[in-house]
């Protein structure tokens, strides 16, 4: 089970020359839940987003299923969620629209739809919660089930790797819960995934490992660690001890 997905090597990338990430390594392998931690602005969406050949390396390399990044053609094998795509802004879509929408890389544009496709929406708008507000149109939902409405569509689409950036921020806490439902069904079934996260909150039981990128490298790739503020809390009773590598201030922005 441990056949990589994604291979990162020593992958440097800049905006205007400007270097955002320099030397950076990483490899995910089948069935990992990987977490890329790090503060506002450390190039968190720059590592997912040049993992998905989005943003241009000026060194290194990227291959996805072993395949080198300029020659993978299975994008349907990946499913991709976007930093927050806004409000819904009047878009008339029903949730299962948008959610049948991600069956379209496997299905092709020109096919209709048959049981296969009806039954891998019907199945992802359940791993989220969403069956009962499948007809409703998606501007009608709250933020957190509209960004829970792009998760069911990157996972209709049956993909063996899910690249998710900030799939929980600004969501509510129900919808956090269904999320995290969806992505232990996921990796149940032999999925793979990469997020971007500011806080685990009820992701952390599924979070298998977590990367920290920290000027412009990645300064821990391991366990998840222990969120900034945790000594504060009442309970708190100092038997674990932080590793030396651990940033001070790691979830604070
Ligand atoms: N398209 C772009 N053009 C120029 N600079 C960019 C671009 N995208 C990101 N940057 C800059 O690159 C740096 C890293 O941004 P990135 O979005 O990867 O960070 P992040 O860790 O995901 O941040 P956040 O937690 O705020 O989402 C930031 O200084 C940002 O301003």
């Amino acid at each position: 089970m441990n056949h990589p997905v994604i291979t990162v090597t020593h992958a440097a990338v800049g905006y205007d020359g400007r270097p955002v990430l320099r030397d950076v390594s990483l490899t995910v392998t089948a069935g990992e839940v990987v977490a890329v931690l790090g503060a506002n602005g450390s190039g968190k969406s720059t590592l997912i987003r040049a993992v998905l050949g989005l943003v241009p390396l000026s060194a290194g390399s990227v291959t996805l299923f072993d395949r080198p990044l300029r020659r993978f053609r299975q994008w349907e094998r990946i499913g991709y969620v976007p930093q927050r795509l806004g409000a819904g802004g009047g878009v008339p879509a029903t949730v299962r629209e948008v959610v049948a929408s991600g069956r379209l890389a496997r299905r092709g544009l020109l096919r209709p739809p048959g049981a296969a496709d009806r039954a891998a929406v019907d199945s992802a708008l359940r791993a989220v919660g969403l069956a009962g507000r499948a007809d409703d149109p998606v501007a009608t939902l709250s933020g957190g089930q509209q960004q829970r409405t792009l998760i069911a569509r990157a996972l209709a689409g049956r993909p063996d790797l899910l690249v998710l950036d900030e799939p929980t921020a600004g969501v509510d806490a129900a919808s956090q819960e269904a999320f995290a439902g969806a992505l232990r069904e996921f990796v149940a079934g032999g999925g793979t995934v990469l997020l971007v996260a500011h806080e685990l909150g009820p992701l952390r039981p599924v979070i298998s490992r977590a990367v920290v990128v920290h000027e412009g490298g990645i300064c821990h790739d391991g366990g998840v660690p222990e969120p900034a503020g945790h000594h504060a809390e009442p309970d708190h009773d100092h038997v674990h001890p932080h590793g030396p590598d651990e940033p001070a201030g790691l979830w604070s922005n």
